[in-house]
């Protein structure tokens, strides 16, 4: 793990957050990893950054690392906006850091940013594929939080359709459900699973630990999600690949 800045809360529902910069730390964090030889990592997962210097020295540091599987989840907004702190400066650095990735999880507010179209929850197919190829990326573009009859979900582009694969939704507003969905899809990537399998089991741990997050008072939702029951179903999985060592 490579906490990229250390924060007193989620930068949602809290006021200004306490930031501690470690900007120095992952260099030499990156160096040491390099030193050890038996040591290979194959993907990386990148989330909230927070600043374009962090971002360009991420980069910097995922050019050297060849990694064979990157997912940069490009968090700067929702619900239409930036989130706090965040300008047009921000924006072209994650633009260009998202260069280095093989797969990224924009929501909609996202997609809108890195495209310069405007899309929103609940736009057709049409003018999200646009939005799409407007990004102008080589990695695969999963778009996230897509509204459509009482159910939600995720779309990518597959041989120029848009395939969307999606849950039941449950009303109101859950922090961290990005997050999760692109730990668990760059997880199961790592499986070598197909990449629709991969989305359709991120979708749905995602819609479990809603669901369970659901049953608590929504005063304690800024807290996060409730991953008990996701994190089960993950184990049971994992264990059911490697079942020669259960
Ligand atoms: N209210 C909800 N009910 C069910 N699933 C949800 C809900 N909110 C988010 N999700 C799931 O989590 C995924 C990521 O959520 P989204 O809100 O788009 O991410 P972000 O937190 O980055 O804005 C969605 O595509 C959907 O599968
Ligand atoms: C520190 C931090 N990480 C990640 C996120 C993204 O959260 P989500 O998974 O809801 O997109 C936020 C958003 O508020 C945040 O403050």
């Amino acid at each position: 793990a490579v906490p990229t800045k250390i924060l007193s809360t989620q930068s949602e529902g809290f006021g200004q957050p306490a930031g501690l910069d470690v900007t120095n730390w992952m260099d030499q964090a990156f160096t040491h990893w390099q030193q050890i030889s038996d040591l290979n990592i194959s993907s990386a997962v990148v989330g909230y950054v927070g600043d374009s210097k962090t971002c360009r020295q991420l980069g910097n540091q995922l050019a050297n690392l060849k990694l064979k599987r990157v997912l940069i989840d490009p968090v700067m907004g929702d619900r239409g906006k930036m989130y706090a702190g965040f300008d047009n400066d921000y924006l072209d650095s994650i633009k260009q850091l998202v260069k280095f990735a093989t797969v990224i999880t924009p929501n909609v507010t996202e997609l809108g940013l890195l495209s310069h179209v405007t899309v929103t929850e609940h736009s057709d197919d049409a003018q999200l594929i646009k939005a799409i190829r407007a990004c102008k990326l080589t990695a695969t573009i999963i778009v996230t939080g897509i509204k459509r009859d009482g159910a939600i979900g995720s779309c990518f582009l597959s041989d120029g359709k848009l395939i969307w694969i999606s849950s039941p939704l449950i009303p109101g507003h859950f922090y961290g459900t990005g997050d999760l969905f692109a730990a668990l899809l760059c997880g199961y990537l790592a499986f070598e699973m197909n990449f629709e399998a991969a989305v359709k089991r991120a979708v749905f741990g995602t819609y479990e630990a809603v669901v369970q997050t659901n049953q608590l008072p929504e005063n304690e939702r800024k807290y996060g999600l409730d991953l008990t029951k996701t994190l089960y179903n993950v184990a049971r999985f994992t264990l059911g690949q490697n079942r020669e060592e259960v």
